[in-house]
């Protein structure tokens, strides 16, 4: 077997558009889920490794590492994906917020990260860490604070890593901004914040997908911060 892609939170939305954007192309991968949503029988239908983990429980890091390691001698890539959209305002708890924004963004990649690149080096050709971040990891976000803040430190990881790897691994962020909307989301949100890009539009999957591809195809990009955001700095 090819080695495989591993992805964390690939059952639902962008992951799980990645997700199939990979088997499209007969890519091997591990997908990591927590919650046994619809698609995991779908993924694990085409030949997909779904690892049940969520990252809040004790122990989770060990046991998903202990079964990466036993289902493949190595790793094409890892994407950080798995993410926790919380705000202040629905978590006056903010110690407990700050440590469960930090754990899910920053101290699971980076222990990850870890762990399994033995399982990347072990590849015969160079290998990617990609983490996901957002547009304010750079800006900040008075209503994520704590979220804003674990992404800017999820950012900081892939020069760190990209340095302490180099060259058998190279190490990369997506950073994108709005992508695509949760469900709950009203008209009036969704005006609001398309006017927040130069481009005014919700993009789609396909473009945090093509800037995996971009970075998985290079050999010279590590240590950087691809954004995808609709030059939204720029309004
Ligand atoms: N959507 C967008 O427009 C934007 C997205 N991003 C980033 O892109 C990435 C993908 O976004 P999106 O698809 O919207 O993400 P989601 O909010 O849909 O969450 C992604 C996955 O993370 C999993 N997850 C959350 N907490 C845990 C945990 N404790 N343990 C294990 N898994 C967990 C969720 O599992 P479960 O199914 O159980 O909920 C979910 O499947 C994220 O990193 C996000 O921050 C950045 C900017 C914009
Ligand atoms: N884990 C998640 N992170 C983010 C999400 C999401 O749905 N899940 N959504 C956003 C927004 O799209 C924001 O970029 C614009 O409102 C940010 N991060």
């Amino acid at each position: 077997m090819e080695a495989p892609i591993l992805i964390t939170g690939g059952a639902q939305r962008i992951g799980l558009a990645l997700a199939r954007h990979f088997i499209a192309a007969n890519v091997p991968l591990i997908v990591t889920y927590r919650t046994r949503h619809n698609s995991v029988e779908e993924l694990a239908a085409q030949g997909v490794k779904c690892i049940q983990v969520d990252f809040n429980e004790p122990n989770a890091i060990d046991k998903l590492v202990h079964q990466v390691s036993e289902y493949t001698p190595a790793l094409r890539a890892i994407v950080h994906n798995a993410s926790s959209w919380d705000c202040e305002k629905l978590n006056p708890n903010h110690d407990a917020l700050f440590d469960d924004m930090m754990r899910i963004h920053a101290k699971v990649p980076y222990l990850l990260n870890m762990a399994l690149a033995p399982l990347l080096q072990a590849s015969q050709e160079v290998t990617d860490i990609i983490h996901i971040t957002d547009y304010v990891a750079e800006k900040g976000s008075p209503k994520h604070i704590a979220y804003a803040a674990s992404k800017a430190a999820l950012d900081n990881l892939s020069r760190s890593f990209a340095a302490k790897y180099a060259p058998d691994i190279k190490v990369n962020s997506v950073s994108p901004s709005l992508i695509i909307f949760n469900e709950h989301d009203d008209e009036a949100y969704k005006a609001k914040t398309l006017k927040k890009s130069l481009m005014g539009i919700e993009p789609g999957c396909k473009e945090v997908i093509a800037s995996i591809e971009l970075l998985l195809n290079s050999n010279y990009i590590t240590g950087r911060t691809l954004a995808v955001d609709g030059g939204r700095h720029l309004k």
